[in-house]
Order: structure tokens, then C-alpha cells, then sequence
């Protein structure tokens, strides 16, 4: 088939790229010249493993070209894939400028039947005002088909090539037949439905993936009380098929791009249509102080905040990406910063991205995590990072000016800690205690 997606952010860029890798004819459109630049040097403007090395292949081998040009997009592809943002207005409604834009540039290039298919993720009726703008503006036909996009940041690629499912969202029995022949490289479940439904069960899943996270949150601060170990209770809820061990990682809450944005994108789509979303209202809520929790276990160990000096170890929302959009580290630092403390920081990859946006004369940018830790008087943990996971914690508390270790993603065993110095606090295990036994390191 021949592709045009608009928008080269996450979405666009991967799966037009993974479209040319199952051997589709494919333009990626973006309007950031910069973008389009790096792209055409055949280098990846975000970091995502695996990406790279597809976009070196495929514009080699022909099947993959980068342009600013849409009307070029438009007029040599079949399917246009319309993957732009869909960013929070300040009520948290989604802002639809963007694919308001795009409907009416694509409807002003086209020379022929097309299929508009939506990835980008927007609120129920979205699609059929794209059809409303396009056939506004064009003579030709056309069919409007609602496919989400499920991939996660940091495993893109993979998702995108190995999807627990498709689901198209369509009018059109042609339309269906050709996105049908299109996804079916990737897999047998595809799921064929209403544009309304489709669009629904984007928000409905990152909504349930959202309860699912602010649930064992609170299952850990409860853990913190009562004395019990929210990873074994998640362990032991897991292993029910109804419940599912995915997405019961207790810690410092969500962030993201997505799931803050589309959590109260759904409320508000609730509240127009007369409904009170009150479930994930308090979602919402719960992951907000969830983000303090590691606030309030500083300061129980530390007693008083001003004058001290803390590293931040992780910035990115999650670990394997460069995005820093939404991240918890961004209020956590602002926190810290507010408390009069010092702040050094270390990301591995996020880190230039998160200083672009946030710097402030007292945080001081580390170099690893050892930098960071050096004459701190505690650390916090705010990404998975593999780095910090295999670190030697004997080595660390060497070099502190005081070893206290604030866990905010449950990364180290009892058995790591129970030797070392740290006083060690984590989410909803309150059972790994420090267990004071100084060791030669
Ligand atoms: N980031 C993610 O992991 C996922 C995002 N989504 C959804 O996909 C959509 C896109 O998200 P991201 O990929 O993160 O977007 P992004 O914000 O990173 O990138 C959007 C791109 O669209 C370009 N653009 C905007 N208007 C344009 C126009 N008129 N012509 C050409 N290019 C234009 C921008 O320059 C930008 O490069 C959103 O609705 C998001 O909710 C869905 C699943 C996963
Ligand atoms: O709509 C989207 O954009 C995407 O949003 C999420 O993907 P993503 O935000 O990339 O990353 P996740 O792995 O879902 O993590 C989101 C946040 O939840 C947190 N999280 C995740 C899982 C968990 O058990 N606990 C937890 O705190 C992560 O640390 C991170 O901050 C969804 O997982 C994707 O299916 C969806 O396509």
C-alpha cells in the first residue's frame, strides 16, 4: 500500500516506519522542519530502542521518505494516517486545532479516493467532524476509519509490530477490507467496529490502565500502615486471570504524555454529555498526592529539608525514553527547590530534554549517579532505569554525606538493602527496613 502519515511525533514516527517495514510505500509529513531534517539524516528525533536502526533500513531499501510537503504526502499515498497531537486545553478537554488543521490540508491535496485513518487519540465524535470538514472541501471520495494507537513509549516498536490488537473503527466495508489486509502482518486480532466505539475504547483503556496504577497506590499506602508488602499483595493478586499482573507497579504514580492528558480528557468528555465521571475523578486525584508520598518519606527522614542537598536519580516519566512530558520529577524537584533544598540531578537519556525545560540556580546537572549522590544527604529514585537498578549500593553510601535512600519505584530487594547503611524507604514496603549492620564495602 502507499502510506502518508502527518505528524513524525511517537505515533506517526513509528508506525510509519514499522508500516514500511512490513514492505508499504510510506511519506512521513511533518510540519517541524528540524524534524524533518534529522530524519532525512537518518537519525531519530526521539529516543526509542530498535527505531533507529528501521529508519536506516527502510529509506535505504527505498520504502520510507521524510517531507514537510503534505500535498506531496496526500496526492501519493492511498491511506493518509493523521498522527498529530491531541495536547490538554486548560480545562482538560483535548485540543482538536491540529487535526482540525490537518482534515483541511489534507481535503485541499487530494486527487483521489483516500482513506483518512485516525491514530492521533480524540474525543467521541471527533471523526465524524473530520469527515464533516473534508467533505466540505473536496469532490473526491473518501472514507474517515478510527484505528487507535496503543503503543507505549519505550517499547514502541515492539508494540507496534507485536499489538495485543487492532481496532478500526469504520463505515465503510471497503475501507474495513483494505485496513483489515493492511494490519493483518501484525496480527489476527483485529476488532471491527463503529467509529464511536473505537474512539471510546482508546480513552476506556488508558482510563482502566490508569485505575489500575492508582489503585495499587493506594493498596501501598495502606501497605505502609497496616505493615504488609504491596509487591507481594500485587504478586498474589496478579496470578488471578481476571485481575492480571500488568500495570500493579506501585511507586511514584503516572505520568506521561498520555494518561494524565486522557484521564481528564474522558471526564470532561463525561461531563458534556451530562455524566460524572466520579471513578476517575478520583484517579486523577490520587495520583496527584501519590507524586508528594515521596515528599512526605524525606522528610520523615531527613526531619528538616532547607539547607540540604538531595539527588534526583531518573527524570524521564518511565524508563527506555527521552520524553520528560508530564513527569513527575518536574513538581518533585519544584518541591525540593521550594523546601530550600539543593538538588543534584542525573537522568541517563532524559536528562538535556529535562533541563530545557526546567532549570533553576539550584539544581546542579550530575554526570552519573554516583556524581549525583556525592556529598548528597539523601536520594530519591524517580525512574526504573537499568542504570540505577544494577548500581553497587556500597559504592554509593561511600560517598554520601548521609545515607538515606528514598525509593520511589520499588527497585531494590530487602536483600540489597539489608546490608548496607541506607535508611531505605520504598512504596507500600514497609517491611524492608534497614537493618543498621555496618559492612566492610
Ligand atoms: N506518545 C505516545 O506514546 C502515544 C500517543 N498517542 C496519541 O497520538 C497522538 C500523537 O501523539 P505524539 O506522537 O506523542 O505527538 P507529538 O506531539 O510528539 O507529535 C505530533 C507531531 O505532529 C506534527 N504536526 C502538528 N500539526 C501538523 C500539521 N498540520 N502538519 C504536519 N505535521 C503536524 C508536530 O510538528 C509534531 O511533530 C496524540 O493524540 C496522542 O494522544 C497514542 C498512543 C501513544
Ligand atoms: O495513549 C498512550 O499514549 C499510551 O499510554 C500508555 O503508554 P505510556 O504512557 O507510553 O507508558 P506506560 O508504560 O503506560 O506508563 C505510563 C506511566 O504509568 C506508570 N506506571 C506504569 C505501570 C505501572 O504498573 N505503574 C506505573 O506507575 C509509568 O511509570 C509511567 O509514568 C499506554 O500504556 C499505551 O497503551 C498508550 O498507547
Amino acid at each position: 500500500m502507499k502510506i502518508s502519515v502527518v505528524g513524525t511525533g511517537y505515533v506517526g514516527l513509528v508506525s510509519g516506519v514499522c508500516f514500511s517495514e512490513l514492505g508499504n510505500q510510506v511519506i512521513c509529513v511533518d510540519k517541524d522542519q528540524r524534524k524533518v531534517d534529522v530524519l532525512n539524516k537518518l537519525q531519530s528525533p526521539i529516543y526509542e530502542p530498535g527505531l533507529t536502526e528501521l529508519i536506516e533500513k527502510n529509506y535505504r531499501e527505498k520504502r520510507l521518505e521524510f517531507t514537510t510537503d503534505l500535498s506531496y504526502g496526500v496526492k501519493n499515498s492511498d491511506i493518509v494516517i493523521i498522527a498529530v497531537g491531541t495536547p490538554p486545553l486548560p480545562n482538560g478537554e483535548a485540543n482538536l486545532l491540529y487535526i482540525e488543521q490537518v482534515a483541511t490540508e489534507i481535503a485541499t491535496e487530494m486527487n483521489d479516493y483516500k482513506i483518512i485513518m485516525t491514530k492521533s487519540t480524540v474525543p467521541v465524535g471527533t471523526n465524524h467532524r473530520i469527515k464533516e470538514i473534508v467533505s466540505n472541501l473536496t469532490k473526491f471520495p473518501f472514507d474517515v476509519v478510527s484505528v487507535p494507537e496503543f503503543l507505549r513509549e519505550g517499547s514502541a516498536v515492539k508494540d507496534t509490530l507485536n499489538p495485543d490488537r487492532i481496532v478500526i473503527g469504520t463505515e465503510s466495508e471497503a475501507a474495513m477490507k483494505i485496513l483489515t489486509d493492511l494490519h493483518k502482518p501484525l496480527t489476527d486480532n483485529i476488532i471491527v467496529t463503529d467509529i464511536r466505539s473505537a474512539e471510546m475504547i482508546k480513552y476506556a483503556s488508558n482510563a482502566f490502565l490508569a485505575t489500575k496504577i492508582s489503585f495499587i497506590n493506594e493498596i501501598a499506602n495502606i501497605c505502609d500502615k497496616v505493615g504488609a508488602d504491596v509487591t507481594k499483595v500485587a504478586e498474589g493478586m496478579g496470578y488471578d486471570k481476571r485481575i492480571g499482573a500488568a500495570f500493579l507497579n506501585a511507586g511514584i504514580g503516572y505520568g506521561g504524555s498520555c494518561f494524565p492528558k486522557d484521564t481528564n480528557a474522558l471526564v470532561q468528555i463525561a461531563g458534556n454529555a451530562n455524566y460524572d465521571f466520579k471513578l476517575l475523578k478520583s484517579v486523577i486525584e490520587v495520583n496527584q498526592n501519590q507524586r508528594f508520598n515521596i515528599m512526605e518519606k524525606l522528610k520523615a527522614s531527613l526531619t528538616t529539608l532547607s539547607g540540604k542537598t538531595v539527588a534526583v536519580w531518573g527524570l524521564a516519566f518511565k524508563p527506555n525514553t527521552d520524553d520528560v512530558r508530564d513527569a513527575p520529577a518536574f513538581e518533585i524537584i519544584s518541591e525540593l527547590v521550594a523546601n530550600g533544598v539543593k538538588v543534584k540531578a542525573f537522568d541517563p537519556i532524559a536528562q538535556e530534554n529535562f533541563r530545557t525545560q526546567f532549570n533553576h540556580p539550584d539544581i546542579q546537572w550530575c554526570e552519573s549517579p554516583l556524581d549525583a549522590a556525592k556529598d548528597s544527604d539523601a536520594i530519591c529514585l524517580l525512574t526504573e532505569w537499568d542504570v540505577f537498578k544494577s548500581i553497587n549500593l556500597f559504592e554509593v553510601q561511600n560517598v554520601m554525606a548521609n545515607p538515606v535512600l528514598i525509593d520511589g519505584r520499588n527497585v531494590f530487594s530487602k536483600e540489597q538493602i539489608s546490608l548496607t547503611k541506607f535508611d531505605y524507604k520504598s512504596i507500600g514496603r514497609p517491611g524492608i527496613k534497614n537493618e543498621k549492620v555496618l559492612v566492610k564495602s
